[in-house]
């Protein structure tokens, strides 16, 4: 087994109080960890600590073995992420962020842009500006940005959050093919139904604290990870889960 990620004691408490605290967990290569919770537990919070977009308070985050904080550039090279549409701009075609987003990646030739964009679906539109796409082509550029270093971690901040039925599939495939692969997977979403299909992994965040992870595999036949979920925040134990 060969561990991707490693979160260790992650803590970040805004001024206002909210945050998280004191996170810990692992993920395995080839693993797909879902991230859910509800609405501001502090699953972006936690990405983005993950990512180094936000310094955390305390702990530490080792990708494939390489400490973000002390040795970030080779820790985030093989990370691909979409945690909100920050790296993307509206004035510029698909074709042209992905351009942008290629340039720190010399070892990729300027062929991988269609190869992403033809993975999610866009290829037809790679000349349209992002300002007259629709949510969820934004949310198919959003993935092809993620998958175009070809990384080796996965970072997606609601993947699904406007894609049609295509553009679903076209994401459920693209997590199946590339976990068999051996890319490793961080996915927060609420769509529980849909994690439930290719994840092998849950962590339920609650008010900024990991309250479990389950393996999907030792789930009981026939229980899905929402009704998991809602005991969890009802409060009653799942016995031999959590
Ligand atoms: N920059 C910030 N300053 C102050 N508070 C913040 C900041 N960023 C996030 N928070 C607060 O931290 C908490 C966690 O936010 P976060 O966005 O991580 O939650 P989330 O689980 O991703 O929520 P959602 O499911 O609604 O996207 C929220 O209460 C939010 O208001």
């Amino acid at each position: 087994m060969e561990t991707v990620l490693e979160v260790s004691n992650i803590g970040k408490r805004f001024k206002n109080g909210r945050g998280i605290s004191d996170i810990n967990f692992s993920i395995e290569k080839g693993n797909v960890f879902g991230l859910i919770g509800p609405n501001g537990a502090g699953k972006t919070t936690l990405m983005k600590a993950i990512t180094g977009l936000l310094k955390p308070d305390t702990g530490k985050v080792k990708i494939s073995g390489k400490n973000l904080e002390e040795d970030y550039k080779s820790a985030i090279r093989d990370v691909g992420a979409n945690i909100g549409s920050a790296s993307i701009y509206s004035h510029l075609t698909a074709w042209q962020n992905l351009k942008m987003i290629i340039r720190f990646y010399p070892e990729q030739p300027i062929s991988r842009i269609d190869d992403v964009l033809k993975s999610v679906g866009l290829s037809k539109y790679k000349h349209d500006k992002v300002s007259s796409y629709s949510m969820g082509m934004v949310q198919r550029l959003g993935l092809a940005a993620a998958l175009l270093p070809k990384p080796k971690l996965i970072i997606l901040d609601e993947p699904a959050n406007g894609l049609d039925i295509d553009g679903m599939l076209v994401f459920r495939n693209v997590v199946r093919q590339l976990s068999d692969e051996g890319v490793t997977f961080l996915i927060s979403s609420h769509l529980t139904s849909e994690l439930d299909k290719f994840c092998t992994h849950f962590g339920i965040l609650i008010d900024g604290e990991l309250q479990c992870i389950v393996r999907k595999d030792l789930f009981s036949a026939g229980k899905s990870i929402e009704d998991l979920y809602v005991e969890r925040i009802g409060g009653v134990h799942v016995a031999g889960i959590c």
